[in-house]
């Protein structure tokens, strides 16, 4: 059997090599012709998978080590019969870590108290929630907006869009949708922009597209937090400029989450083949218990990981998916042992 896989995927020969030949490329460089003899393709965020990409080839299984789907075709691979596994919530841990540890440390910029802040949170799935329960645990009040949820579970507790972009921070986890009832294709628009002003510290972890970058450049805002840009990348040069962090989508790049962005995949295609697990897989990262030094918060939270410093390496764009396709390594949180706690969920 021979598997493709985008080399940014963790520990692709360790994990992969029991079914057959892993070739590697970037995802980027994945094309029709290398695809076109492999039975398995393995992707992240920067392959597109489509007709163009895979009619004519002998793909069977196609594994996605990421939470977004935006790049996948679904419904081609569906009628196509090609097995489609997606890692859905393996990176949300991340994500939330990324927006809180960002929250604390503009508390700090700002001389905020942040449990006095609202905190709107738009698409409350693996994201979000866990983002939701990690705001709870250091007392901000959150505003929840989840149109899709509120409607199939019948939550009460869920708020209309308008009133979450009233909050003093804004962020969005919804996946980029183009369809349906609920598309999210520039959720953030002309017509709505007017809730968002210059108190309001505003996030995009979600997808490029979902908020209105023409409009974002020209509204005054407390802070702006983008990681996730139209066109990435060649993102808008007027937003990077003075966001208070601009980075290159990098929310979810912790190695816990590429690891299990691979291991789910891996359980996936173990399933799809009849495979039998290799145990050790489970334990391909380790760091043991890392010690911090610091005694508050906001120390203990920039001792594990300055996301500052992801603005700083792509001051020059030019560095964009270099950076991020040789990131630094990230663990989360609980890994760590510290003196103050941590809002672990
Ligand atoms: N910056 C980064 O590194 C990362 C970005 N992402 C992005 O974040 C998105 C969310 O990730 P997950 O939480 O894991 O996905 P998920 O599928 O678990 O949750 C998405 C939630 O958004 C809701 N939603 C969909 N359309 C909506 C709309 N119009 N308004 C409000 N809510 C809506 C859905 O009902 C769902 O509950 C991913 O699709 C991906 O695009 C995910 C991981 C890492
Ligand atoms: O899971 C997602 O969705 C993401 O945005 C990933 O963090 C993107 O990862 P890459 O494949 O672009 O490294």
């Amino acid at each position: 059997m021979k598997l493709i896989i985008d080399d940014a995927c963790y520990a692709y020969d360790e994990i992969f090599s029991q079914f057959g030949k892993v070739i590697t490329m970037a995802g980027r460089d994945i094309n029709a012709k290398s695809v076109k003899d492999c039975d398995v393709l393995i992707v992240r965020s920067r392959t597109q998978v489509n007709q163009a990409l895979l009619e004519g080839s002998s793909i069977k299984f196609v594994g996605s080590t990421v939470a977004g789907l935006d790049h996948v075709d679904q419904d081609y691979l569906k009628n196509n019969d090609i097995e489609f596994f997606s890692a859905q919530g393996c990176n949300s841990m991340a994500v939330a870590e990324f927006v809180i540890s960002t929250i604390i440390n503009l508390a700090e910029k700002h001389k905020f108290n942040y449990q006095q802040k609202t905190l709107g949170i738009i698409g409350v799935g693996n994201v979000g929630s866990r983002l939701a329960a990690k705001a709870d645990l250091l007392g901000i009040k959150t505003l929840l907006n989840d149109p899709i949820r509120q409607h199939n579970e019948n939550l009460g507790n869920f708020v209309d869009l308008d009133i979450a972009l009233s909050a003093d921070i804004v962020t969005f986890h919804t996946p980029l949708t183009f369809d349906g009832q609920y598309p999210s294709y520039k959720l953030l628009n002309q017509a709505n922009f007017h809730h968002i002003n210059e108190q309001t510290i505003l996030f995009n972890a979600a997808r490029g597209g979902v908020i209105d970058e023409k409009i974002w450049e020209k509204t005054q805002t407390l802070e702006n937090v983008i990681d996730c840009w139209e066109n990435e990348p060649n993102i808008n040069q007027n937003l990077q400029k003075t966001a208070y962090l601009a980075s290159p989508h990098i929310a979810g790049h912790s190695v816990d989450a590429k690891f299990m962005g691979s291991f789910m995949v891996y359980e996936a295609l173990c399933e799809f083949f009849g495979e039998k697990q290799q145990e050790n897989i489970k334990n391909l990262i380790n760091p043991g218990v890392l010690m911090l030094k610091s005694d508050n918060l906001l120390d203990s939270l920039n001792e594990i990981y300055d996301f500052k410093q992801d603005t700083i390496a792509i001051k020059n764009i030019e560095n964009f998916e270099i950076y991020r396709r040789n990131y630094p390594i990230r663990y989360e949180w609980p890994h760590y042992r510290s003196k103050t706690p941590l809002p672990i969920v």
